[in-house]
């Protein structure tokens, strides 16, 4: 049974996917009122209010996934979360209409006064002259970050007439020729545009991206929208432009805080705001919670998640392509793991035949989560593992080879240790199973699974019915035995499969036979 917890509030119709399954267990409860039973959870569902903190992580243990109803993992320590093998999957385009359409309900408040001259009303006035706006036709809007909901603010202010001047450095000419905007800078958007219009996510660099600096180039008059997320305005350098009229008026859909408690931008009549807002419609809350249940279950059904922040993205169709070589990679580094059983520098994967053709990374990461698992305490899984050997001083690479020694399909791994580096080379059959085919130099032929024993020893006659003696005398069965050595009367090897593992005490007495150099245990 998997158990989540949705700590927000969520649309329930879009929890139905993970209702209708009999493994799951929903508890919908705040973490502060789930306290006792934290560590009971596999995933946890979130919209912005809860805080995924290093501290909250800490104390669910079991958890394996976090789920973000929305775009902006902000308030999820995804580095913390990645350090654990915890996946944080978000909900990347269900809002997205809600929230430009918010963007656009705002820039027509804001040009036209609708609040000020709602309450005005409200209150039984009728100034009609204290509210005269100005058209949005005509005028020229800058937008800062150019993602789904920039573009789809763009559409929308060309079908009122605007002009629209883009900034986002990462987008491509391409895609902004696709989209019919051109790229400029932000020095010459602050300068031309009437409205600006920020839809970065929070980062280091977009942080205070308008702040004095930047608001000092920006036309006098100007209107400001933020609905991204606080802090891209600078909220404390904003007040002096409000007081000095530089800056004619401010929606704000979010805040550096949230809620902004009394903050003196609420002093302002010409600052208007809603309460993080944009995505906060039926469609967009059905669609959100409906994206991420759905991909909770992929994740419980072993299949691949699709919109993981810190995965590299994987489809359905690859993932059935490249599954039998996911598992065949974690055997390959698992094994090599424990013959390398020292520290070592660099991990060297060679793809080679039909697997060269396929997503190999994701086939590395798992290679790489096999070979540390014996290594590290802590879980370590395809999510976390290069941040892992990354911080072990492990570094590791891809290469691509026609070589596949008459297999249809061949993974090298070489790996580098101090004095010493070993490669093995595997091999999937469909219909049959994983095949290590190469081992230290020997051409070979096991199946990596199970309890297996590698001897080294010389080549010489009677090995086997020693080994096999000593077996035996402390009541281990063989499964399988292969064979394998570089020259007649040189090194050779055995590899066996057992149906128990072995203690110490049997490695010590294969160890005393003439002429055995090395036994080693290996589980795969
Ligand atoms: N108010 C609300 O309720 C909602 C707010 N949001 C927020 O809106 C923002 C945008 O969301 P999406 O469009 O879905 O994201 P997106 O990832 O599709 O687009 C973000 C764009 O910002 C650009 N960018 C990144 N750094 C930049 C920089 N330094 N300068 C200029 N551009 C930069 C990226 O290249 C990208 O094109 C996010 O902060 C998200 O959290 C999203 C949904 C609802
Ligand atoms: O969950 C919400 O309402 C906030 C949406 C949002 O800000 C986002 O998706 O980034």
């Amino acid at each position: 049974m998997f158990r989540v917890l949705v700590s927000d509030a969520i649309s329930e119709e879009g929890l139905a996917p993970l209702r209708t399954s009999a493994h799951i267990d929903i508890v919908q409860k705040k973490v502060s009122e789930a306290e006792g039973e934290l560590h009971t959870f596999d995933a946890l569902l979130v919209r912005s209010a809860t805080k995924v903190t290093e501290e909250l992580l800490e104390k669910m243990p079991n958890l394996k996934i976090v789920g973000r109803a929305g775009v902006g993992v902000d308030n999820i320590d995804v580095d913390a979360a990645t350090k654990r093998g915890i996946v944080v999957i978000n909900a990347p385009n269900g809002n997205t209409i809600s929230a430009a359409e918010h963007t656009f309900a705002m820039m027509a408040a804001l040009v036209r006064h609708i609040p000020q001259a709602h309450i005005s009303v409200k209150s039984r006035e009728w100034n009609r002259s204290a509210f005269v706006g100005k058209e949005l036709f005509g005028k020229k809007l800058g937008i800062i970050g150019f993602g789904r909901i920039g573009s789809e603010v763009a559409k929308r202010a060309r079908a009122f007439g605007m002009t629209v001047l883009v900034y986002d450095p990462f987008l491509t000419k391409e895609r902004a020729e696709k989209l019919g905007v051109s790229i400029q800078s932000l020095d010459e958007v602050l300068a031309a545009a009437d409205i600006i219009t920020v839809h970065t996510p929070l980062t280091k660099e977009t942080r205070g991206l308008l702040g004095t600096e930047n608001l000092a180039k920006t036309k006098k008059g100007v209107y400001l929208i933020n609905c991204a997320r606080g802090g891209i305005i600078d909220e404390q350098a904003l007040i002096p432009f409000l007081e000095s009229g530089h800056v004619a008026g401010v929606a704000l859909d979010v805040f550096e805080q949230e809620p902004p408690g009394d903050h003196p931008l609420l002093t302002f009549d010409n600052v208007i705001v809603t309460p993080h807002l944009g995505a906060s419609t039926v469609e967009a809350q059905l669609n959100v919670a409906t994206q991420v249940a759905e991909e909770l279950l992929h994740f419980f059904e072993g299949q691949p998640v699709t919109s993981s922040i810190n995965l590299p993205a994987l489809s359905k169709d690859v993932y059935e392509k490249i599954q039998a070589f996911y598992h065949l990679g974690r055997k390959l580094g698992l094994i090599a793991s424990q013959f390398m059983n020292i520290p070592v520098q660099e991990l060297s994967v060679t793809y080679a035949g039909t697997v060269a053709d396929l997503e190999t990374t994701y086939i590395t990461r798992s290679l790489l989560a096999g070979f540390l698992r014996p290594r590290v305490a802590s879980t370590v899984n395809e999510v976390n593992a290069a941040m892992i050997a990354k911080e072990r001083g492990i570094t590791y690479g891809e290469k691509f080879s026609d070589e596949t020694h008459g297999y249809a399909n061949c993974i090298s791994l070489t790996v580098h240790g101090e004095n010493k580096t070993f490669t093995i080379k595997g091999t999937h059959v469909p219909n049959y199973g994983d095949r290590i085919v190469h081992f230290d130099g020997v051409a070979i032929d096991f199946a990596p699974e199970g309890h297996l024993l590698y001897i080294q020893h010389q080549d010489r006659p009677g090995m086997i019915g020693k080994v096999g003696n000593v077996l035996g005398a402390h009541d281990v069965n063989i499964a399988t035995m292969q064979v394998g050595r570089q020259e007649a009367g040189g090194k050779a090897m055995m590899i066996l499969s057992l149906d128990k593992p072995v203690d110490d005490a049997v490695l010590n007495a294969l160890a005393q036979i003439d002429d055995i150099e090395t036994v080693k245990r290996l589980e795969a």
